[in-house]
This record gives C-alpha cells, structure tokens and sequence, in this order.
C-alpha cells in the first residue's frame, strides 16, 4: 500500500551512518528483500545522523534513518522502528567483547576485567546522555564510575592493579561504543594502565584486533550486525562474549510518520 507519497516526502533518501557500518549492509539488504529500487541509502555518519533527526523532529519534517538500541536518541526523541517482516535486520544482537589472541597471557588482569565487563543498555544509555548534552565522553565516563562503584567493582573483583601497562582498545563513534569504550578505558586506567582509545571504522577496527595491532574493543554486535566481519576475521580474534544483551538495529522513524512497516515504503 502506498505509505501517502512518504517515499517523495523524503526524496527516497534513507539517512545513514559511516558506510563500513554493518547496519549499512543490513539497509542495503532490506533494499533488496523489499524491492526499494528506487530508494537510496545516504551513508554520513552516526553524528550527522542524529543531527538530521533532530533536525526533522524540530520541524516535524518526514525522515527515516538507520538506528539502534541502545541509543540516547529513544529517550530524547518519540521514535519507531519499522517492523520488518522480511528479517533484513536479524532479530536482534548481543554486544561483544572482542580481544586480540594472547592477550590473556600478555595483560592478564586487563584479560579478566575485559571478560567480566558486562552491562545493561540503561547504564549505557545514561553515560550517551551526558554525552549528547555536551560532556566530553572521558568526564562523562569517569563520572559514571563514580557513581557505579558496586558494578565496577564486580567487573575488576579479583583483578591484580597495574603501574602503566600499555593497552589500546579501538572502535568506531558510534554514540553507544564511545559510552562504552570510555568506561571500559577509564576502568582500565584506574587499574594502572597506560591506556589509548583510537577511533576507526568498522572493517578496520576488526582487522586491528584480529591482527593484533589493537589489544581489544567493546563493539562486536553479534550475530547479527557484524555477521560480515566475524567470518572475515572471526578465527583470528577471542570473543569473550556479551558485555550487553538485547541490542537492536533496523530503520527507525519519527512516531508522527503514519507508517508502521518497511514493505510500507512504495518502490
Ligand atoms: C552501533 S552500529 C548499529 C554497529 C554497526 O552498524 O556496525
């Protein structure tokens, strides 16, 4: 059914993030299963994403973007996810914690705390907040620490301190791994590590850890989102598992968009 000329409204233009993004391969997907030959996927990036959504809702413009939980965009904005019937976006993902092979013999203590970092998208979704209204995300994390004691302390229960260990963790500036990858780095260095964040893209970001350049990262969506770089690299890397359940992705609208599907695009 024609979704009311939706489609021109936004000149068939779906707003995207970094291209190497898996939610960008997920988009060109669902392109495909819903035979939206005539849409386009606009990639930009996670910033300018949230800006053009804001942007829209102030003017209570028409836009459609990639999104994903968790996100602060949820708790500023009235949003939805298109239902998607042809499964484009799997049913959902964990967040992983992925490290490079040998790093427990090498770092054992930033090992076991990597392992045991495990949260829910509610405290990650508190630290995107401070973020979004302007602290740098090195403050908000530390503050989040702070206040957190009795998680943080489970995380690092029976982990040996260190005195300037030089760890480097990688991801890419997507709202909810900056949160995450500052907490992880702030706890690092309250554990006595010389720690690096270096930001980069998808693809890099996973080849880095598989190659051993990069210690580790806190952004594997797994199964799901990052299917392409697990079995790329997949067999040179240690996945210690979900450090966040119950993740999402699809295409998200504002809840004043009278459309409720993705087969509700007209191609
Ligand atoms: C946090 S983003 C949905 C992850 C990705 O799309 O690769």
């Amino acid at each position: 059914s024609s979704s009311g000329g939706f489609g021109e409204e936004v000149d068939y233009t779906i707003t995207g993030i970094d291209a190497g993004a898996g939610i960008m391969s997920q988009t060109d997907q669902a392109i495909e299963d819903y035979n939206l030959s005539n849409w386009n996927l606009q990639a930009s990036s996670g910033a300018a994403m949230t800006s053009a959504l804001g942007d829209a809702i102030a003017n209570e413009e028409p836009i459609i973007v990639t999104g994903w939980t968790p996100h602060w965009k949820f708790a500023e904005y009235d949003l939805k996810y298109l239902e998607d019937p042809e499964g484009s976006y799997g049913d959902g993902d964990d967040i992983h914690t992925v490290v490079r092979q040998g790093l427990e013999e090498d770092l054992p203590g930033a090992y076991q705390f990597l392992d045991q970092f495990q949260w829910e998208a509610s405290n990650m979704e508190e630290i995107m907040v401070e973020i979004q209204d302007g602290t740098e995300p090195a403050e908000a994390a530390a503050a989040w620490v702070d206040e957190n004691e009795d998680m943080v302390s489970e995380w690092t229960d029976g982990v040996e301190e260190v005195d300037g260990e030089a760890i480097e963790l990688v991801y890419v500036a997507w709202d909810s791994e900056i949160a995450s990858t500052n907490v992880v780095g702030e706890v690092l260095t309250d554990l006595g590590y010389d720690v690096t964040l270096t930001q980069l893209e998808a693809g890099p970001m996973f080849a880095a850890v598989a190659d051993g350049e990069a210690d580790g990262m806190v952004s594997g969506w797994f199964p799901n989102t990052h299917a392409s770089q697990m079995e790329e690299y997949g067999d040179s890397y240690e996945d210690l598992g979900p450090n966040l359940e119950g993740a999402i992705t699809g295409l998200v609208v504002p809840e004043y968009m009278d459309i409720e599907s993705i087969e509700d695009l007209e191609s």
